[in-house]
């Protein structure tokens, strides 16, 4: 068992029964010329982001946790992203930004894309799971939940791209589940203001979760890395 200080309180877990989630660190969400960028949302400052999602994953790989990796998207015809029928169709900034764009039709999201494959930096390696997931939420339509359940996973730690749309529905989803969820913070980063990443974090840290960071994630988890080293 570990204890992680976190907002608004320390957390006990067993790292071999926990799982680190990144959410989409696609080229979509982290790279200029992506989804985001080129629907107007500010991605200047991902690089950190995914340097500090790179040392959470190496932290919690040597620790024996599990890791998840999601690529949030859709087949190149859209049919997965729902049509006139779907409330998506209308909220998706990306299908959004395709209409305005025609000339963009087919390469936003769509899989086997470069806008939907992992950012180069980040790669998931043997042991890890790779999820692909439709909307927001990390939970719907995927098999997470069994994935969890099967392994007797409770801990889920959350990385990635954007703590106000997918981390914090995947997180919400995961709450109503019973798995106890902790964001850390500085790897992840917001689809909009700044607001939009204070807004989620507090509502994680009051309602919902729990709030840390990666370097105190690492120095949970170290005095196990080094007991194993020895
Ligand atoms: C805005 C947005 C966020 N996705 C995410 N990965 O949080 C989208 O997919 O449109």
């Amino acid at each position: 068992m570990i204890t992680l200080n976190a907002r608004p309180d320390s957390l006990r877990f067993d790292p071999a029964q926990s799982a680190l989630i990144v959410v989409d660190m696609q080229n979509a969400y982290a790279t200029k010329g992506g989804y985001l960028d080129l629907a107007g949302f500010d991605v200047s400052a991902t690089a950190p982001v995914i340097e500090k999602i790179k040392t959470a994953v190496a932290a919690a790989r040597d620790a024996g946790m599990l890791i998840i990796w999601f690529q949030n998207g859709w087949d190149e015809q859209y049919v997965e992203a729902g049509g006139p029928g779907s409330p998506n169709w209308y909220k998706s900034n990306a299908l959004k930004t395709m209409r305005k764009h025609p000339e963009l039709q087919g390469k936003l999201l769509a899989k086997g894309g470069w806008d939907y494959q992992l950012v180069d930096e980040l790669v998931p390696q043997e042991g890890d799971i790779v999820l692909p997931k439709p909307r927001y939420s990390g939970f719907f339509n995927t098999p997470l939940d069994s994935i969890l359940r099967s392994r007797g996973i409770r801990h889920l730690v959350f990385t990635g791209i954007a703590t106000n749309v997918c981390v914090e529905s995947t997180l919400r989803d995961g709450f109503f589940l019973e798995y106890f969820g902790v964001v850390l913070e500085d790897a992840t980063h917001q689809a909009g203001p700044a607001f939009a990443q204070q807004a989620a974090l507090f509502n994680i840290e009051t309602f919902f979760g729990w709030v840390s960071d990666v370097g105190t994630f690492c120095s949970a988890l170290s005095p196990r890395s080094l007991v194993k080293i020895a």
